[in-house]
């Protein structure tokens, strides 16, 4: 039987950091994920992908306030689901064309996620969205706007809102079966649109969930053997943006741990991402990668001594 392997596609890799967001610029980012996807199923791995939309989400957020009073603006779960269905479509054909004859079948699914309505996190914002902005920028605009703004891993300034954790994939039943069908499925784009129980339904709730504890919930939920991060970097690096600055390239999940704890991984970019790992690795997974789109699958295969290779403490000592 094939492996699985969850990959979640950074939203800053669809959108580079020096890019303004366009279609053409997304949809070519589109085909380097794709590529990397293709290679993954290549090598012998059932597929699920779940992408980001920090930056997609945010300029839909800027476009809605431009189109006031003319048009009403949308709350911002709602915009959630309009990259799903975005990014979905500009992932699901450029698979197609990158695989050409072998193309997989391919379906992307609108997916809600059910957070807690009490999770701190909502009176927290930690979740960048949208442009990098310079500081005076960011400052006029958070005045301007009512928006936090946070300085996002050394590349700017950017509106940040609440990202409370994912608890449950209310479409997981589906999901399953369609892997089990043998598509390659797209799922829980964005983290996911966040819902909480209210008053007996289902009900949007402002926010961005992080993909990435979106990806390291649904691999578990799916029993996945490999959780693949894919983003604008190589590595996970130590003393990132500092002269000092080394690529971390196999490490356990004690090492990871004691990273996080060291302050080595900043909230809304690198941070979620290793503790996404974590997750995934503590709850029985096999292997977690970070790495750019180009080495992702020489890296889950340990060919590359480029990229970061996580895996269970045990399983590093050979007692798993
Ligand atoms: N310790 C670190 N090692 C590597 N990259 C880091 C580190 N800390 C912050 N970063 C930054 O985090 C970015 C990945 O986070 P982000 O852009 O939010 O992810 P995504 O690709 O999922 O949108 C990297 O491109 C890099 O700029
Ligand atoms: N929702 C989310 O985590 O998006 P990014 O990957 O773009 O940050």
């Amino acid at each position: 039987m094939l492996r699985t392997a969850v990959v979640a596609l950074g939203g800053n890799a669809f959108t580079r950091e020096h890019q303004s967001g366009t279609y053409e610029e997304m949809a070519s980012n589109a085909h380097a994920m794709a590529a990397a996807v293709h290679g993954l199923r290549q090598a012998g791995w059932r597929v699920v992908v779940v992408h980001g939309n920090g930056p997609q989400v945010g300029n839909l957020a800027i476009q809605q306030d431009a189109g006031e009073p003319l048009v009403p603006g949308l709350p911002l779960f709602a915009l959630g689901s309009m990259t799903q269905g975005m990014l979905g479509s500009l992932f699901c054909l450029a698979l197609r064309e990158v695989c050409g004859d072998d193309s997989p079948d391919v379906v992307a699914v609108v997916t809600h996620m059910r957070v807690d309505a009490r999770d701190p996190a909502f009176d927290h914002p930690t979740k960048p969205i949208g442009p990098f902005f310079s500081a005076a920028a960011a400052q006029e605009l958070a005045q301007a706007k009512g928006w936090q703004v946070v300085e996002d891993a050394g590349r700017g300034y950017r509106r940040v809102v609440p990202s409370p954790a994912p608890v449950e994939i209310v479409e997981a039943r589906g999901i399953t079966r369609l892997l089990d069908e043998g598509f390659v499925v797209v799922a829980a784009g964005g983290g996911g649109i966040p819902v909480t129980d209210h008053n007996g339904r289902l009900a949007g709730v402002e926010a961005v969930i992080d993909k990435d504890l979106a990806a390291a919930l649904l691999a578990v939920d799916i029993g996945a053997h490999a959780l693949v991060l894919v983003t604008g970097v190589d590595a996970v690096m130590l003393d990132f943006g500092t002269p000092r600055q080394r690529a971390i390239t196999t490490a356990s999940t004690a090492d990871m741990r004691q990273h996080l704890l060291d302050g080595q991984f900043p909230e809304g970019s690198m941070a979620p991402k290793v503790r996404a790992c974590l997750e995934f690795l503590d709850a029985g997974g096999g292997c977690a990668v970070i790495t750019c789109p180009e080495l992702a699958p020489s890296v889950l295969a340990g060919h590359s001594t480029a990229g970061t290779r996580i895996v269970s403490t045990l399983a590093s000592q050979g007692a798993a």
